[in-house]
């Protein structure tokens, strides 16, 4: 087998564009790493049909794709609109309504029936992540009268956000519940749990993972205010985080998103918990063939901040051209990954700084691991590991070489293709015979190459990563 091109993880969501056979081979051909599915859109009966497409596509092609599936959450959506949209004009007067109507010139419905509750004249609505701006004018029961400050064409089931509003719900829902039992029984591999407020809410979602005998890696976004104010605990509470810019550059000033986006980057990555950069990365691609300088200098940026993995929303649910946004996502990182110690926020010998002169086994491993790549030129990090753990820590450190992780688990492996560098491998036994059959069976290492091998040896009770050992594959 090949290792793929480029380390930067991509995740690519699976819509009407993309869910069919031959389009999910050639995104994994292309170099995506995690298929997402959004349950704010499509029935469970699409939902399934990817899961089922993916799994086929990826044993066929040898690649191994991870399933994120992405729960609705709170989110206020605009409901049907007659022919699937319409055009908004500045200075129209529009009404959204919680009557269960179809939508057209004029009348928006809203799929909330208290959303007349939530806003008062004078206050601001923003539709489809910000793009089109209403100023509300009159609110009685069911309807939100509005003037349009920002006209544009409106789509059914856009978002709606009031970043003012106090939503009086709890960030995850019934429905959510219901999707998330539907994600354990479809084997779903990671969770993405949309507008947490704080860490109350991932723990809600992990007892009921636990009560369901299931398990599935948790990822908190990150989208409204109270998620920003309450990361380290949120983050202490989660796998991993995605930084989640199509809402939270509606629900903060947008002119903030890029300094957030490197302090929250910076703290997961410290954690050794992966970080997501998501939405209108590539944008233009959703009707282009091409994109624009500055998506592209977008997406080099994010792994410059340290990005674990970059994700593709309508680019690749709706857009034209599917494979080519994910191709071109892996040409961006992989023009850009080796630029990472020289430009980058996240730097391999600074950051061995950060960790506890004195400190753990972990800490001392971590670092002569770093200090031993420095001085031999060594082809792979080799790292057996029970939960994830030993490869996420040293991926930390975005060595120049992969990491090739090697676990008895399934769900853990699926896990790791959200790291960066991390290429994950199921074996029967972690044994270093075991691991260099794999490596040496796949043509990916030949004799005389030096690697770097993690181990855990028994010490008195302890059986975590203590040992590494280089050597010639023999
Ligand atoms: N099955 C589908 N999966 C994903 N997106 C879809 C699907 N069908 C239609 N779409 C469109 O593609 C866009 C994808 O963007 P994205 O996945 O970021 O969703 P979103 O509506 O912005 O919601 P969220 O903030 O929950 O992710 C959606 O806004 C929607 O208009
Ligand atoms: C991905 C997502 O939910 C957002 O950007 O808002
Ligand atoms: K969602
Ligand atoms: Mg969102």
């Amino acid at each position: 087998m090949r290792l793929p091109s480029h380390k930067t993880k991509i995740i690519a969501t699976i819509g009407p564009a993309s869910n069919d056979r031959r389009t999910i081979e050639s995104l994994i051909k292309a170099g995506m790493s995690v298929a997402r599915l959004n349950f704010s859109h499509g029935t469970f009966e699409e939902h399934k049909k990817a899961i089922k497409r993916i799994r086929e596509a990826s044993k066929k092609l040898g690649r191994r794709v991870a399933l994120l599936g992405d729960l609705p959450g709170v989110k206020i959506r605009v409901g049907k609109l007659l022919g699937g949209k319409i055009e908004l004009r500045r200075n129209q007067t529009v009404t959204l309504t919680t009557e269960d109507v179809e939508g057209m010139e004029g009348i928006i419905p809203v799929e909330f029936k208290d959303f007349p509750k939530l806003v008062s004249p004078g206050d601001t609505i923003y539709l489809s992540d910000g793009f089109i701006v209403l100023k509300v004018v009159k609110v009685t029961e069911k309807e939100v009268v509005c003037k349009v400050i920002v006209g544009g064409t409106l789509y059914s089931h856009k978002g709606i956000n009031v970043p003012n509003a106090r939503i009086p719900l709890e960030a995850v829902t019934e429905r959510d519940f219901e999707i998330l039992e539907f994600m354990i029984e479809n084997d779903v591999d990671i969770v993405g749990i949309s507008f947490v407020g704080s860490a109350y809410d991932v723990l809600k979602v992990r007892r009921f993972i636990k009560e369901h005998n299931a398990r599935l890696f948790v990822v908190a976004k990150i989208e409204r205010p109270d998620a920003v104010r309450n990361f380290d605990e949120i983050l202490s509470a989660a796998d991993g985080v995605m930084i989640a810019r199509g809402d939270l550059g509606v629900e903060m000033p947008i002119e903030k998103l890029p300094i957030l986006q490197k302090k929250l980057i910076e703290k997961a990555v410290m954690a050794g918990k992966p970080a997501i950069v998501a939405t209108q990365m590539l944008e233009s691609m959703t009707t282009e063939k091409l994109p624009t300088r500055a998506e592209v200098t977008d997406v080099a940026n994010a792994i410059l901040d340290g990005a674990d993995a970059v994700m593709l929303s309508e680019e690749t649910a709706v857009g034209k051209y599917p494979v080519d946004a994910v191709r071109m996502m892996a040409r961006i990182a992989r023009a850009t990954e080796g630029y990472r110690e020289s430009f980058g926020n996240v730097r391999m010998l600074e950051w061995k700084e950060k960790i506890p002169k004195k400190g753990t086994i972990k800490d001392a491993i971590t670092r002569s691991i770093i200090e031993a790549l420095q001085v031999i030129d060594a082809r792979y990090i080799l790292t057996p590991t029970r939960s994830g753990y030993t490869a996420r820590l040293i991926s930390r450190f975005r060595p120049k070489q992969w990491i090739l992780a090697f676990t008895r688990d399934e769900k853990v492996a699926n896990s790791l293709m959200l790291s960066y560098g991390v290429y994950p491998f199921v074996v029967e036994s972690d044994d270093e015979a075991e691991i260099l059959q794999v490596i040496k069976g796949l043509g990916l290492a030949k004799e005389e190459d030096t690697v770097l091998l993690t181990k855990g040896a028994p010490v008195g009770k302890t059986v975590g990563t203590n040992t590494i050992r280089i050597f010639q594959v023999p």
